[in-house]
């Protein structure tokens, strides 16, 4: 990727904000340092139980929850274009450019006070993955994976009944296409560095939940 030269002296401020190009790289913080954000990703297909587990760690640790779609969903009501564009993407299963969703991220970070985040459902590919360590310098402590059949998370999705716009049959097989095709690789990145905990999501919640939380209490 290219760096923008920086704008010249005497340029105006919105031409000079034009020309400072994408957002800059932030240089990771040292282990040991106290207001470093700490980063577990939550990932697995839709409706494997993301958002389920992560409330109930929220609940017994106090470690803040941003939910990337349940951010894109608030975004989208904001009635913007670019709220209107989240709203067509999430209806046909589509992947947000990762801008629009890293910016969310980082703001429901700085705003949260916290330094502990479950980030559920991104990066949700590697773009979004590569972006997000590069803009933040953020790399996750380790990332839990819900494995669960698509039959099985078909059921759920079906069943959830939260008027999401996306809980139909034809955008959840899209979304089923999108994460193997897309979201696995991502997975599969942060298993080659050995920072995976693979969990069996189809059993019922409090079981998965036993679990979960004992590996949650190394982080
Ligand atoms: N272990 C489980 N057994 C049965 N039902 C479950 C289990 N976990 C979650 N559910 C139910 O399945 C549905 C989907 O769960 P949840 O919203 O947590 O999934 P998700 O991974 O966050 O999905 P999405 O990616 O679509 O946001 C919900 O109705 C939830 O109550
Ligand atoms: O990082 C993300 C997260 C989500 N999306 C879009 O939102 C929907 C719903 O996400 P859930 O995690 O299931 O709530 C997803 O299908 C994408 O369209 C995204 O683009 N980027
Ligand atoms: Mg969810």
């Amino acid at each position: 990727m290219t760096v923008a030269e920086p704008p010249s002296a005497g340029c105006a401020p919105a031409a000079a904000a034009e020309l400072a190009g994408p957002p800059k790289a932030t240089p990771p913080k040292a282990k040991d340092d106290p207001t470093r954000h700490k980063v577990v990703f939550v990932l697995g297909g839709p409706g494997s139980g993301k958002g389920t587990q992560s409330a109930r760690l929220v609940e017994e640790f106090g470690v803040a929850h941003l939910s990337a779609g349940d951010l894109l969903r608030a975004h989208m009501k904001s009635g913007s274009p670019e709220g209107q564009m989240v709203a067509d993407m999430i209806k046909n299963g589509q992947i947000v450019p990762s801008h629009v969703t890293i910016s969310l991220l980082q703001r429901a970070m700085d705003e949260s006070g916290k330094h502990k985040f479950l980030i559920d459902g991104f990066p949700r590919n590697e773009e979004n993955r590569a972006s997000f360590e590069k803009q933040t310098g953020i790399s996750p402590e380790f990332v839990l994976f819900f494995d669960c059949p698509e039959e099985v998370m078909e059921r759920r999705l079906l069943g959830r009944n939260e008027g999401r716009t996306d809980d139909n049959i034809e955008t959840i097989r899209k979304r089923f296409h999108v994460f193997i095709d897309s979201s696995m690789p991502v997975i599969q990145y942060y298993d080659a560095l050995g920072k995976v905990a693979r969990i069996n999501a189809d059993r019922p919640a409090e079981e998965v939940y036993t679990e979960v939380r004992r590996l949650f209490m190394e982080f």
